[in-house]
């Protein structure tokens, strides 16, 4: 998004450009060195693979009967049609709540097949050329959308990817939110293929350390179980997307189709695949201090991202009419008291509780296992800044004054 004195965000045009590169080499390099003995994040990854290690067509073919049949669920009837928040020219789009459905469903289907023989546990094996399809599907399928993007009318263009440099708004994405019919591409990606392709992967990583080591580790569990939690809450809760900035702000380009598609199931994942080749040791009452702290992580993710919720679609819903609020020349109102009068993101503090509870199964040994901590603080820390930006723009004064009155960003009193 051009912020108000028009420059470009993320470097621009050439900062996206390096970021096409460096984010997809970033992920191969983590699926390397995870397997590695050394496990070192910040050394060079064991061995270059070459193209035969990284191309395979039965891994694209996964990857694209994947999306087919998450395509495919996304269109089954849903039991809920839910509006998003009101467009430029007025009007809101309606989008199918079965998320959660299509994880129950994804889950059975992947039980029988489990069952029938299917050898989910060979799925380890075969990531560096998933990931490679996965990469090779989100840059055909942004190329694709940059050109869809071409013959849309102005109204339905975002307001960041638009200017004009045909690198940075195939980066940032053009169109804000691409349909055909009624199918919504950013909104379909968003929650499905990518979360569910994660814990699918988690789960293959389980199921080859129960058979390399006789049970899975309690370390594995935790982060199987953390990260499930964390998926099937997005899905359960899938409405909450759409008063998000992803959906009611950035455009759907090569950076949220790569990171949905692969950046999120490939490094997402990264714990249970330091764990599977670096077996931690972990005992009970550690293993109950970090699931104290998910729990508490998870309470405030969720109480926070609910509360704004609730209240963006109903002011004046019982749970959130008490709560005091700033009023803003647009008609909306700020929280600023409950969740949202603690910290100006509470939603993203409770997030990185998280994190860090997905991270301290692997113990202390190595640097890799917080990779998703470190990336997930300079992700929100960033994207709290663009939301800023966004949100001074849009409430001016208003803004301020939520400022002045909730003076810290993410952690109180410190950042
Ligand atoms: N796991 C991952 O990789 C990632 C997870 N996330 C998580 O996604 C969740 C959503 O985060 P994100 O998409 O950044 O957006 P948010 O859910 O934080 O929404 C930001 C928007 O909320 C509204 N808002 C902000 N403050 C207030 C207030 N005081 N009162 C009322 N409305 C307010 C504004 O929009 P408006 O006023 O226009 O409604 C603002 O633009 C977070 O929990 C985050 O941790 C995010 C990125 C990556
Ligand atoms: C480095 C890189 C490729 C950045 C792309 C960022 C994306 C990976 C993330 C941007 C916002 C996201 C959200 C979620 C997953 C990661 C991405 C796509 C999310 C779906 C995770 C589950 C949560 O419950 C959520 C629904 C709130 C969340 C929405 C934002």
């Amino acid at each position: 998004m051009a912020s108000p004195q028009g420059s470009l965000e993320f470097g621009g045009p050439l900062g996206a450009a390096a970021l096409m590169l460096v984010l997809p080499a970033t992920m191969f390099h983590l699926l390397l060195v995870a397997r590695s003995g050394p496990a070192r994040l910040l050394g060079p990854p064991p061995y270059l693979p070459g193209p035969e290690a990284l191309w395979s067509p039965r891994a694209l073919q996964l990857v694209l009967a994947w999306l087919g049949l998450q395509a495919a669920l996304y269109l089954l009837p849903a039991r809920k049609v839910a509006e998003g928040q009101e467009l430029k020219n007025k009007s809101r789009l309606r989008y199918p709540i079965n998320g959660f459905q299509a994880l129950v469903v994804t889950t059975l289907l992947v039980g029988l097949g489990v069952s029938a023989g299917l050898p989910l546990d060979a799925l380890p094996e075969m990531l560096l050329p998933l990931a490679f399809a996965a990469t090779l599907t989100a840059f055909v399928f942004s190329l694709l959308l940059y050109l869809k993007a071409l013959v849309a009318p102005a109204s339905a263009l975002a307001p960041g990817g638009n200017s004009g440099n045909p690198i940075y708004d195939f980066f940032l994405g053009r169109e804000l939110n691409p349909r055909i019919s009624s199918f919504d591409f950013k909104y379909f990606c968003e929650l499905r293929p990518g979360l569910m392709a994660w814990v699918l992967i988690n789960l293959a990583l389980l199921l080859k350390e129960a058979e390399l080591r006789g049970s899975p580790s309690l370390a594995m569990w935790l982060v199987n179980g953390f990260q499930l939690l964390y998926v099937a809450d997005a899905l359960w809760h899938e409405e909450a997307v759409l008063t998000t900035m992803d959906i009611t702000h950035d455009g759907f380009g090569f950076m949220l189709a790569f990171g949905d598609l692969a950046w999120v199931p490939f490094t997402y994942s990264l714990q249970a695949q330091f764990l599977l080749y670096h077996p931690q040791p972990l005992g009970l009452p550690m293993a109950s201090v970090i699931c104290l702290i998910n729990a508490i992580g998870y309470y405030v993710f969720r109480g926070a991202n609910s509360q704004k919720n609730t209240f963006r679609k109903n002011p004046s819903d019982p749970r959130v009419a008490d709560l005091e609020t700033i009023p803003t020349a647009t008609g909306r109102q700020l929280l600023v008291s409950g969740w949202w009068g603690m910290v100006r993101h509470p939603n993203y503090l409770g997030d990185l509780i998280m994190a860090l509870a997905w991270s301290l199964p692997c113990g202390v040994s190595h640097l890799l296992p917080y990779f998703y901590l470190l990336y997930f603080t300079a992700l929100l820390v960033h994207r709290e800044a663009r939301d800023e930006q966004q949100c001074l723009q849009k409430y001016g004064l208003a803004w301020r004054e939520y400022c002045k009155r909730v003076p810290y960003r993410i952690l109180p009193y410190v950042y």
